[in-house]
């Protein structure tokens, strides 16, 4: 008995790959909590935190948490970026400016455009295999600047580019559970679409309570959430805590992926297929994870009268958002 369990310990411990995690912006209001959560990842064996100010610093401090992983921080060069990155099998990127109270996402576009399209080149320089997964605002735009800059490069994997929105799956979970008094683990809620205002779509006819859908208040809830905490926050940024969690939750995911785990899904914002024929290349919706990263893109499945004329009001903000994004990188192509 006892052998048998040192044994699957044993055949589990083995069957583990080494995971290098890079996170760029790693000493911001989301990059600190987000290294903390990866450092007691124990599937993360080396992790990589690079910042225009700070790396160093945080990495110091994280590193005495008595977790086997290794964690360096890098220098704001161009040198320490690609040392940062040469070998990681994930790459997360928080870095980029948050919102104030009155701004949309997409007044965030000016500044995190070229962050994110220049952070991009180097990763299709120094990690062009690794899976990456977009935190930066507007992701509806971000991750087609990612796509842009890696198709450019010769390096595009559209199973590996990843826009980060579990945290709206994350929120719908908790605002249900605390309307009808459950335990949010035992609420999964489907979301859709983008990650800005009326493009998140939240599907509760498939939940357990189909009769949500029609709660036009918590469906806004859900959609302006993150307005919820910005002006909370009043003038001090966005969501940074939630948001490290469920990008440490998205992290985690593609890694038990990568370790064979099987079934493992999320909702997140790849080059899908779904929409592709109203000219819509990017999607949020349900995705089987796999070794590759996107193993499978879930249909959107069955929704109601009220979701269908969600996704409609959707459809076309996304498509502005993506076509802004692929239009900045053809006329800024940077150096
Ligand atoms: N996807 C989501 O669900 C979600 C949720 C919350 C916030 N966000 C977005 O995440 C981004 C970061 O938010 P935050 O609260 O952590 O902001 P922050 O200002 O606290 O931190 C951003 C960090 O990025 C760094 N940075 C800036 N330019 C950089 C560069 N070129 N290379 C490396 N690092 C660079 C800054 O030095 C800073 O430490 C914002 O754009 C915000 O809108 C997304
Ligand atoms: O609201 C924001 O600007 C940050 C983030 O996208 C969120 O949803 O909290």
């Amino acid at each position: 008995m006892l052998a048998s369990s040192i044994q699957r310990r044993a055949f589990s411990a083995s069957a583990r790959n080494l995971s290098k995690v890079a996170v760029l912006g790693a000493a911001g209001g989301i990059g600190q909590p987000l290294s903390l959560l990866l450092k007691m990842n124990t599937r993360v064996t080396d992790l990589a935190l690079y910042d225009i100010r700070l790396a160093p610093g945080v990495a110091a401090d994280v590193s005495h948490i008595n977790t086997k992983s290794t964690v360096k921080g890098y220098e704001p060069t161009p040198s320490g970026l690609a040392s940062c990155l040469k070998g990681s099998d994930i790459v997360l990127i928080p870095a980029g400016v948050p919102r104030k109270p009155g701004m949309t996402r997409d007044d965030l576009f000016n500044t995190n455009a070229s962050i994110v399209r220049d952070l991009a080149k180097a990763v299709a320089e120094s990690a062009p295999k690794a899976k990456v997964l977009v935190i930066a605002n507007p992701v509806n735009s971000t991750v087609p600047i990612c796509a842009e800059v890696f198709k450019a490069k010769g390096v595009y994997n559209p199973k590996t580019l990843f826009g980060v929105t579990t945290l709206d799956v994350v929120r719908a979970s908790r605002f249900v559970s605390e309307i009808k008094g459950t335990d949010p683990k035992d609420e999964e809620i489907t979301v859709v679409g983008g990650h800005s205002g009326v493009t998140i779509v939240p599907l509760f006819s498939q939940s357990k309570h189909p009769d949500l859908s029609a709660n036009a208040d918590l469906v806004k809830r859900v959609q302006f959430g993150g307005d919820e905490v910005v002006q909370a926050k009043d003038g001090a940024g966005s969501a940074t805590l939630s948001m490290a969690m469920a990008g440490a939750r998205m992290a985690d995911s593609l890694l038990r992926a990568a370790d064979g785990e099987k079934g493992v899904t999320e909702p997140t914002f790849v080059d899908s297929p779904l929409y592709k024929d109203q000219g819509i290349d990017f999607f949020s919706s349900l995705v089987e994870l796999g070794p590759n990263g996107v193993e499978k893109i879930l249909p959107i499945g069955k929704v109601d009268a009220n979701e269908e004329k969600l996704v409609a009001a959707c459809l076309g903000d996304l498509k502005k958002n993506i076509e802004k994004g692929v239009a900045f990188v053809a006329q800024n192509p940077g150096n």
